[in-house]
C-alpha cells in the first residue's frame, strides 16, 4: 500500500464500480487521491487491491476524508443518484469551506443538479454536475467527461478531468459543457441517444434473423463487418461480441437464453420527459424508450400473443442486398436520432442560458463513452462549418449520406411492416425525415379542428394575424 501524509489533490467518495476506478485513474495520473466510502470495507479493499497504483489517502470518516484534502478542496461524489447523493452532499457541506468544489459524477437528473448548485452557492461552494460515460472500464482507462458548473471551478478541476479522460487524436474527451445543470443534461441526452442506438441495432438484428433465418453467430460476422465502415462504433463492436457469445450452461447462443425484457435506470425516460417539456421531437429516443417499456409489458404481451398477424412470409433471394439495405437503414435512422438529440441540447441551451457548443459535445463523445463512434467527427465538422445549424441532417455531408440510403430505408421499413416485424425506431425515424422535409403537414387540419371545438384560433397562410371561424353560427371568420 502506498500511503501519504501529503494533502490530497482531489478526493473521491463512493468507491463502487465507477468511483473505485475513477480514483485509480486519478492516482495513475500522478494525483494524490483521498478515498472514502460509506462502508469502510470497500475503501480497505481498494487499498489492498490497488494501493500500489499511485498515492491514495484512505479515510474511514467523512471528516477525516475532508481534512486530508488540500485547500481549496475538490471532492468527487460517485454514489447512487437521488437520495444517497443528497445525503452525501449534506454531510460534506457541513465540513467544507467557501471556495471548495463538490463534483457529482453520478447520473443525476439535471433539475436536481440545478437545485444542488443553487443550494451550495449559498454556502460559497462550487457545485459541478458532471456526466461521466464509459462504464467500469472507461472510468479506469479514460471516460468521456461532461462537467457543468462555473468556469471558475473548471479552471481547477478541468486539467485533472482532461488528464484522466479518453483522448482521440491527442484531444481530451472532456470540456466545460456550460454552467448549472448543463453537464448532467448533456450526459442525459447522451444516454437517450444510447437508447436509440441500441434499439436500432436490435431492430437490425431482429429483421435479419427473421428475414434471413440467420444465426446469432452469422449475424455477429455481419456486425463485425459493419464495424469496419461508416457504422464503426463501440456499440456495433460489442454487438458482434454479444452475438458471438455461447451460453456455457446450455450451449445455446447467449442472446437466445436472455429474457427479452429491456430494463432501464431512467436516463432515457428523463430525456423524453425533458424533450416533451422543451417541445423537441426526439422520436427515435422516445420510440427506443417506449420499446423497452413494451418489452417489459408482460400482461399485455401475453394477451397479445393470440392477435392475428396477416404477415407475409419472408422470401429474400439476394441476402447480400438485403443486409446492405438494413445497414443503410440503420445508418440513416442513427443520423436522425443524433440530429434530434442535438436539437434537444440546443433547445435546453437556449432555455437555460447554457451556451453549449454542440460541435464540442460531439468531439468529447468520440472516445471513452458508450456511444463513441467514427461518425461523431462528421458531426463536429458539421457544427464547425455552421455553428447555428438548425438541422443536423440538413448539413451537406449528412444530407448526402441519408439520401444515399433513402431507397434502402424505405424498402426495409415497408418490408418490415408487410412481414409483421416491429421496427418502431426505423419507422419513426423515416417518418420524422419525411415530415421534416415536407412542404406542408396536416397540422392545418388539426388547427381547424381545434378552432371548431374549442375556439383555439389559427393562423392563415396568406396574411398575418390570428383568426377564429364562427363554426356554430354563420361560419364567418373573425380576427381573434
Ligand atoms: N455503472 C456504470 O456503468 C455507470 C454508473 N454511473 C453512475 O455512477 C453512480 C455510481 O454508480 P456505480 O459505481 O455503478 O454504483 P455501485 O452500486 O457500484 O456503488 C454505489 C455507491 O454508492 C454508495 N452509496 C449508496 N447509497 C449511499 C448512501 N445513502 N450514502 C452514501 N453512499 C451510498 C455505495 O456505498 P456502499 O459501498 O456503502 O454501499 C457505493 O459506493 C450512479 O449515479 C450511476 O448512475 C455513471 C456512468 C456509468
Ligand atoms: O450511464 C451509463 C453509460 O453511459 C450507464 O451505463 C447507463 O446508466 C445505462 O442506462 P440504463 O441502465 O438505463 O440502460
Amino acid at each position: 500500500m502506498t500511503g501519504s501524509s501529503t494533502a490530497a489533490h482531489i478526493g473521491v467518495t463512493g468507491l463502487g464500480v465507477m468511483g473505485r476506478n475513477l480514483a485509480r485513474n486519478l492516482a495513475r495520473h500522478g494525483y494524490t487521491v483521498a478515498v472514502h466510502n460509506r462502508t469502510y470495507a470497500r475503501t480497505q479493499q481498494l487499498m489492498e487491491d490497488h494501493g500500489d497504483e499511485g498515492t491514495f489517502v484512505p479515510s474511514e470518516s467523512t471528516a477525516d476524508f475532508v481534512a486530508s484534502l488540500a485547500t481549496p478542496r475538490t471532492v468527487v461524489v460517485m454514489v447512487k443518484a437521488g437520495g444517497p447523493t443528497d445525503a452525501v452532499i449534506e454531510e460534506l457541506v457541513g465540513l467544507l469551506e467557501p471556495g471548495d468544489i463538490v463534483v457529482d459524477a453520478g447520473n443525476a437528473h439535471f433539475p436536481d443538479t440545478m437545485r444542488r448548485e443553487a443550494a451550495l452557492r449559498e454556502h460559497g461552494l462550487h457545485f459541478v454536475g458532471c456526466g461521466v460515460s464509459g462504464g467500469e472500464e472507461g472510468a479506469l482507462n479514460g471516460p468521456s467527461i461532461m462537467p457543468g458548473g462555473s468556469a471558475q471551478s473548471y479552471a481547477t478541476l478541468g486539467p485533472m478531468l482532461e488528464a484522466i479522460s479518453a483522448h482521440v487524436d491527442g484531444v481530451p474527451c472532456c470540456t466545460h459543457v456550460g454552467p448549472g445543470g448543463a453537464g448532467h443534461f448533456v450526459k442525459m441526452v447522451h444516454n437517450g441517444i444510447e437508447y436509440a442506438d441500441m434499439q436500432l441495432i436490435a431492430e437490425a438484428y431482429d429483421l435479419m434473423r427473421h428475414a434471413l433465418g440467420a444465426t446469432p453467430s452469422e449475424l455477429a460476422q455481419v456486425f463485425a463487418e459493419w464495424n469496419a465502415g461508416d457504422l464503426e462504433s463501440y456499440l456495433i463492436e460489442i454487438t458482434a461480441k454479444v452475438l458471438e457469445h455461447t451460453d456455457p450452461v446450455t450451449g445455446s447462443a447467449f442472446v437466445d437464453v436472455v429474457a427479452d425484457r429491456a430494463e432501464q435506470k431512467g436516463t432515457g425516460r428523463w430525456t423524453v420527459q425533458s424533450a416533451l417539456d422543451l417541445g423537441v421531437p426526439v422520436t427515435g429516443i422516445a420510440e427506443a424508450t417506449f420499446a423497452r417499456a413494451l418489452s417489459g409489458s408482460v400482461p399485455q404481451r401475453t394477451a397479445g400473443q393470440a392477435l392475428p398477424g396477416h404477415a407475409a412470409r419472408w422470401d429474400v433471394t439476394d441476402r447480400e442486398a438485403f443486409i446492405t439495405d438494413v445497414r443503410k437503414a440503420l445508418y440513416a435512422s442513427k443520423v436522425v436520432a443524433y440530429s434530434q438529440g442535438f436539437d434537444q441540447i440546443a433547445a435546453a441551451s437556449a432555455e437555460y442560458g447554457w451556451d453549449i457548443d454542440r460541435g464540442a459535445m460531439a468531439r468529447i463523445w468520440r472516445g471513452g463513452c458508450i456511444i463513441r463512434a467514427k461518425f461523431l467527427d462528421r458531426i463536429t465538422q458539421a457544427y464547425e462549418r455552421t455553428p447555428d445549424l438548425p438541422l443536423l441532417i440538413a448539413d451537406p455531408y449528412f444530407a448526402d449520406a441519408v439520401g444515399d440510403g433513402l431507397d434502402a430505408w424505405r424498402r426495409i421499413v415497408g418490408l418490415a411492416a408487410a412481414h409483421g416485424v416491429p421496427t418502431p425506431a426505423f419507422a419513426s425515424s423515416l417518418a420524422y425525415y419525411d415530415a421534416i422535409r415536407a412542404e406542408r403537414l396536416p397540422a392545418n387540419l388539426i388547427q381547424g379542428l381545434r378552432d371548431y371545438f374549442g375556439a383555439h384560433t389559427y393562423h392563415r397562410t396568406d396574411t398575418d394575424g390570428v383568426f377564429h371561424t364562427d363554426w356554430s353560427g354563420d361560419h364567418v371568420e373573425h380576427d381573434a
